[in-house]
């Protein structure tokens, strides 16, 4: 057994009943192996592995509020802090009913990688709640935002660790939780990101994690001599992601045939007509069901379907696990040149490997959606120096970090002997700056 076996029971050993969690660790560790093998000795000695996969914190509070009707309800909170080598904690909170330790350990431990690959000072966290801000009133979002900032606003801060949005967690969440903590602290600084443009949230940022997507993929498809232009697509997911990568898509002459929601999916053959899901996900919070008072020629399904639709691309933008092998083998026999992961692991380990061994061209979640940490990492330098940049210029620079991530995952791949395998060149590369910043600080 080697070092990497080795560091990958120990994990699942010591923790039980997280099978996101392994399934995350699994993935990154098959993938960085060569490195490993070539430093073994080093990272032995250093246990640096071990240290990675172990978050350097983590934080489960208890989130009492009172609803609409006097009634008090008690949530969980969390926040695992779990890698500061290369710059404060960063990374979104998630609020959805399914949320445990296990998914914000995997979410966390994704993130770490993720945010070396932008290139920019971030280190990785993640956070969330068993919460289910659907069906509840403003004034109980309100409550619970409160509530869970009461507690979490002593672990963070601007040079510390700075969430943001993530699964059910939007602009309402974000105002409603920087209030709070504004309020505690009687500081007022970029301690989320994500906020409101008129209180120091960025342009661009609401936009960012869809169309970073669509510039990774429109470069990945280019460095394999493919166009993305007159291309179709299927997207799952009807939120933030989903949104702007289907208008990015649009703007770059795709069209995009599907999207869903955790009740049912889309599909429009005339092309998804995103101010339609604006106003009904974004405005009106309701259910994919309306979609086909605004589009006729449109048909709305129950219960999941988007991968049996034959497009060049698929997106899955919706949540983990949401591309299993049977959806694999339909995309191939469809045809499917591209995936690319705009939701955090989508695709299950068996369907990544039946993608890849079948000439599927597969942008990774880490590499793929690090345009919205990385505009958050802009977000943060703009409160930094107190000014504000255009929604060009964030913009052009979320290009360029796209850009710059497809050359990076692509030229790791190629130094290990993976030309191609642009998820082990995406674990390499993150992992690379991760290891020197830890070995360079010593046993800590
Ligand atoms: N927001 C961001 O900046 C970033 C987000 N991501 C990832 O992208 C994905 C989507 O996030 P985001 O768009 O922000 O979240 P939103 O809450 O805005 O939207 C999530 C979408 O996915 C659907 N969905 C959520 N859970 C499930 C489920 N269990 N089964 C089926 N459908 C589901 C939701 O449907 P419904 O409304 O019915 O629940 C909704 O359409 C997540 O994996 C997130 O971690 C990654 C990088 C950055
Ligand atoms: O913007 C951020 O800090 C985090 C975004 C996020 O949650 C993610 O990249 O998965």
């Amino acid at each position: 057994m080697g070092y990497v076996d080795e560091v990958y029971e120990k994990v699942v050993a010591k923790n039980p009943a997280q099978p996101e969690f392994h399934q995350a660790v699994k993935e990154f560790l098959e993938t960085i192996r060569p490195v490993a093998e070539r430093n073994e000795e080093l990272y032995r000695k250093n246990a640096l592995l071990e240290r990675l996969c172990e978050p350097e914190r983590q934080i489960r509070f208890r989130v009492p509020w009172v609803d609409d009707n006097g009634q008090v309800q008690v949530n969980a909170g969390y926040r695992v802090q779990f890698n500061s080598a290369i710059g404060p904690y960063k990374g979104g909170l998630r609020f959805h009913p399914s949320v445990n330790i296990g998914i914000i350990k995997f979410l966390g431990f994704e993130q770490i990688f993720k945010n070396s690959l932008t290139g920019l000072p971030i280190g990785g966290g993640k956070g969330g709640s068993d919460f289910d801000p659907k069906g509840k009133s403003d004034r109980e979002v309100m409550a619970f935002c409160q509530s869970f900032m009461t507690e979490l606003y002593r672990h963070i801060g601007a040079d510390t660790d700075v969430p943001a949005g993530d699964i059910g967690v939007g602009g309402r969440e974000i105002g409603f939780l920087f209030g709070q903590y504004k309020r505690i602290r009687d500081s007022y600084e970029g301690v989320l990101t994500g906020k409101g443009l008129s209180y120091g949230g960025s342009l661009a940022r609401t936009e960012a994690t869809g169309y970073g997507l669509l510039y990774f993929t429109q470069e990945l498809l280019k460095i394999n001599n493919i166009d993305i232009s007159g291309k179709t697509a299927v997207v799952s997911g009807a939120g933030n992601v989903a949104i702007y990568a289907i208008q990015k898509a649009q703007q770059l002459g795709v069209k995009v045939l599907t999207c869903s929601d955790s009740t049912g999916w889309v599909y429009d053959p005339d092309g998804i007509d995103v101010a339609a899901l604006q106003e009904i996900k974004e405005v009106n919070r309701a259910r994919l069901t309306e979609y086909k008072k605004y589009r006729p020629n449109s048909e709305y399904h129950e219960g999941r379907g988007v991968w049996a639709v034959k497009a060049d691309i698929a997106l899955p933008c919706a949540t983990q696990n949401e591309l299993n092998l049977e959806d694999a083998k339909t995309l191939v026999a469809n045809g499917t040149i591209a995936v690319c992961e705009g939701a955090n692991m989508p695709t299950t380990l068996e369907a990544t490997d039946y993608l890849k061994q079948h000439g599927v061209i597969f942008g990774p979640a880490k590499a793929a959606n690090a345009g919205g940490v990385a505009t958050s990492a802009l977000e943060m330098s703009q409160n930094s120096e107190r000014l504000s940049w255009t929604f060009e210029e964030v913009d052009a620079k979320l290009k360029q970090i796209m850009i710059n991530i497809v050359h990076n995952i692509d030229s790791a791949a190629k130094e290990y002997g993976k030309d191609g395998d642009y998820a082990a060149g995406a674990n390499i590369a993150g992992f690379k700056k991760v290891e020197q910043a830890m070995l360079a600080q010593g046993i800590v």
